[in-house]
């Protein structure tokens, strides 16, 4: 069970407990779909002598089963009964791991109810969610066949003089036909606007000649896909096929040198180098590629400071990619989980360069 692997390393780190506000680490330990309920104070409390609870509003009731609750109603003060449950957990000081993503005004709430000295939950948990078992790789799986069957569907759309904001969201409506919904707003990118690599769609037109970044991705049961492919409209300029060209080699290269054992950093190099090579290493801004799993960025981050050693199961995006300041961009994305030792990528859509 999740919460004991947690419960262990808090033992073993020498912590006394946690505070877990909704977000998709508490998904992850509890299985529970509870969304952060705005104001209303939500918090799972871990000791680490083994022991938990939830406090939640009241209006979780018919959501929350089989699980170790206590439920305060508007009107109640929240933090009497957190503080309640801290003393019933022996938790009334010491050394807390906290959700780093906890709202500031519950966290000041918190801090009141005693001396803690307090440490970021990713600090430990991250040790957990790296290595996704075979049944989140399953549901990746589905996440990124969903991204490459859209990628599909894109191809047979009239693209020429579609606003970039129209495409995003035919992207979007399709990846929700196909999926449980998208892992985050896509990305269209036209001619220019390709040098920004998170450009927001806007009203420019698709045209001949232009260069087209397209990143968007699903969701599967919470597990997030991330896919980008640049596709060319008419005939885009040699110099920037042959951005392109360095690109693919790059993330070609990178996905090659995915091995058990290998630093993060090392894929990020041979990205690096390849582009480097090409004539192109000032225009490459950002890291090789980021964790992929319940978040659509976590670790291990595939950047030139990745120090993670990569080991079975660890999934993660490879994409390099060259932006040109009044010219364009291409960037070209795949997940890939390590498995028997090498890479293996879970988004498969064709990568040589599709001119429409
Ligand atoms: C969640 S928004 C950005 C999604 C995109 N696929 C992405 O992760 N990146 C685009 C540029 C590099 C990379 C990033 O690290 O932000």
């Amino acid at each position: 069970m999740r919460l004991q692997k947690l419960i262990s390393l808090m033992k073993e780190r020498g912590f006394d407990g946690a505070l877990i506000s909704p977000g998709t680490n508490l998904y992850y330990l509890t299985g529970l779909r509870i969304h952060e309920a705005g104001e209303r104070l939500t918090v799972l409390v871990v000791s680490a002598d083994g022991d938990y609870r939830l406090l939640a509003p009241s209006l979780y009731e018919t959501v929350v089963r089989n699980f170790p609750v206590t439920f305060w109603r508007d009107g109640e003060n929240p933090y009497d009964k957190l503080a309640w449950i801290l003393a019933e957990l022996h938790l009334s000081k010491g050394r807390l791991l906290i959700e780093d993503t906890m709202r500031a005004d519950w966290l000041i709430g918190v801090i009141r109810l005693g001396p803690f000295e307090f440490h970021p939950l990713s600090s430990v948990i991250r040790e957990l969610r790296m290595r996704k078992d075979r049944h989140e790789i399953e549901m990746m799986g589905h996440a990124a066949k969903a991204a490459d069957r859209v990628f599909d569907e894109i191809l047979s759309w009239d693209l020429l003089g579609m606003r970039e904001r129209e495409l995003a969201l035919k992207i979007e409506l399709a990846v929700r036909e196909l999926s449980d919904g998208i892992s985050f707003e896509p990305i269209v990118a036209s001619g220019e606007n390709g040098a920004n690599p998170h450009h927001e769609p806007g009203n420019r037109r698709l045209r001949k000649g232009d260069m087209v970044i397209l990143d968007y991705g699903a969701r599967w049961k919470g597990y997030c896909s991330d896919i980008t492919r640049t596709i060319a409209l008419g005939r885009p300029s040699e110099r920037l096929v042959e951005i392109y060209e360095a690109v693919r080699e790059a993330q070609e290269n990178a996905y090659r040198a995915v091995r058990e054992g290998t630093k993060a950093k090392e894929v990020d190099r041979t990205a690096r180098e390849t582009i480097a090579r090409a004539g192109y290493g000032e225009y490459f801004t950002h890291r090789t590629g980021h964790g992929l799993g319940l978040d659509v960025h976590e670790e291990p981050y595939i950047g030139p400071d990745g120090e993670t050693i990569l080991e079975n199961g660890m999934t993660f995006t490879i994409e390099p990619g060259i932006y040109v300041s009044g010219l364009g961009g291409v960037r070209i994305e795949d997940d890939v989980v390590v498995l028997d030792g090498k890479g293996k990528r879970l988004t498969r859509a064709e990568r040589e360069l599709i001119r429409l």
